[in-house]
């Protein structure tokens, strides 16, 4: 069941016995749009495998074409060729749409800004909501010329570069989007580019990704800055994705089964598998390999008081199974989330009491209550992250239906059919 096939409202049934099972996973959302933007900046043409199609990355490969690289798609192979383009040398103007992307956006602004020429970027109007004036500034700082045709700070954006590069200051509380598109710009840049932090860095391990996926390219890139220089073609592997991970983890805890997510071992780029840090301490067991990580439920689970401002992404999700647990959850350090998809804090407290949970926000987090969900039909606002972690409340409790679940093609068509499978539910 693809996002197309999906109806409307989705209804979920509870599991009849505990998953004993390994799932392979679609493609890292974050891995994938780094790989296709060096590639796309790259001399050479590069084979990338494990691509993941969703709307982020289909968002991402309309944006590298436009830039002037050269695509070939095998879909079913989850293969991707790019022969890449030197902005530097572009003439005329573009336009790029990311859609509901926030990497696509924030990595795609630097990189038109290497142009000498006017580049347009928008997106849908969840995108158009979030905010992208550090971008902006800095940029400005570097050289380009930015237009804000709509509001100061928010999509539509044009921008005519070249940027010259240097030094540059940027505020990290607010996304760390904004350092890693800087970044991955910064070897074409004439001075390359360093940056001074003028607020704590939040989702700190996506700018080490950032920096790892560079040095994949041949630049090496220290995560605050980078030299002039340019990306080598390169044959990339990605990783499957750690963020739709936590979704099966999380079900092995809360059903007291055992899943092994394939692929994903402990030398992953990717922050988000310390999200079975996090089911760990609440009292599920966790295996790591060099090939892939099992999380095997079972006992009570317990409430934890966590930061996951590293972790973000899972947050919702760490929501889900503390609905589960035999204490308190106290959730800290992600106050930034209410300027993604949606406002995360509101949305999953509201409909946490939707379910009759006692949840609560807070200006950085939220605390929620273990309880047991009523029958309920839950709002995704078009975020899907909310539809994914949801439906988790479906796997002990029966009347769980989801408002247009369709909402997960952002990074994860396929979800509700592979949960469906893993979950041994029809
Ligand atoms: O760089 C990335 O790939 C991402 C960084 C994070 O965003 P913020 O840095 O805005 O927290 C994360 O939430 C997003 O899904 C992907
Ligand atoms: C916040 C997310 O995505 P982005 O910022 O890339 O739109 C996400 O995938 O949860």
């Amino acid at each position: 069941m693809s996002e197309n096939s999906l109806p409307s409202v989705i209804a979920l049934s509870p599991v009849e016995q505990p998953p004993d099972t390994t799932v392979q996973l679609p493609g890292s959302k974050s891995i994938t749009n780094r790989a296709l933007l060096c590639a796309a900046l790259a001399e050479g043409t590069s084979t990338l495998t494990g691509v993941l199609f969703a709307d982020d990355t289909r968002a991402m490969l309309g944006a590298i074409t436009a830039l002037g690289a050269q695509v070939t798609v095998d879909e079913a192979a989850a293969t991707v060729t790019v022969r890449g383009t030197d902005p530097r040398a572009a003439a005329g103007p573009v336009s790029v749409f990311a859609n509901q992307s926030g990497t696509t956006a924030r990595f795609l602004l630097p990189a038109l800004a290497l142009r000498p020429a006017r580049g347009v970027l928008d997106g849908d109007a969840q995108l158009r909501a979030r905010p992208f004036g550090p971008q902006v500034e800095a940029l400005r700082t570097l050289g380009a010329r930015v237009e804000e045709p709509a509001e100061a700070g928010r999509l539509p954006l044009a921008v005519t570069g070249p940027v010259h590069g240097g030094r540059v200051s940027l505020p990290g509380h607010l996304s760390s989007q904004f350092l890693s598109g800087l970044l991955m710009a910064g070897p074409l840049m004439r001075d390359g580019l360093t940056v001074e932090l003028t607020s704590a860095l939040v989702s700190v391990p996506y700018v080490t990704m950032t920096a790892a996926v560079m040095a994949a390219f041949g630049v090496p890139a220290d995560g605050l800055g980078v030299a002039p220089g340019r990306y080598r073609a390169t044959e990339y592997a990605i990783e499957p994705d750690a963020s739709a991970a936590s979704y099966f983890l999380a079900a092995a805890a809360i059903t007291g089964g055992r899943i092994t997510v394939a692929g994903l071992g402990t030398g992953s780029l990717q922050g988000d598998v310390r999200f079975a840090d996090v089911l760990e301490r609440m009292g599920a067991r966790v295996s790591r390999g060099a090939d892939g990580i099992t999380v095997t439920g079972g006992g009570p689970l317990r409430g934890v008081d966590v930061d996951m401002a590293d972790i973000s992404d899972t947050a919702q999700t760490l929501a889900a199974v503390a609905v589960h647990a035999d204490g308190p959850t106290r959730v800290r350090g992600i106050g930034f989330i209410r300027r993604k998809e949606t406002d995360r804090l509101a949305a999953v407290v509201t409909e946490l009491r939707r379910a009759g949970i006692d949840a609560e926000e807070h200006e950085d987090g939220f605390t929620v209550r273990p309880g047991r969900p009523a029958p309920t039909r839950f709002d995704t606002y078009g975020d899907h992250r909310m539809a994914m972690s949801l439906s988790l409340l479906s796997l002990r409790s029966p009347g769980i239906e989801i408002d247009n679940p369709r909402c997960v093609a952002k990074t994860y068509p396929d979800f509700f059919a592979d949960l469906s499978r893993a979950t041994a539910r029809a």
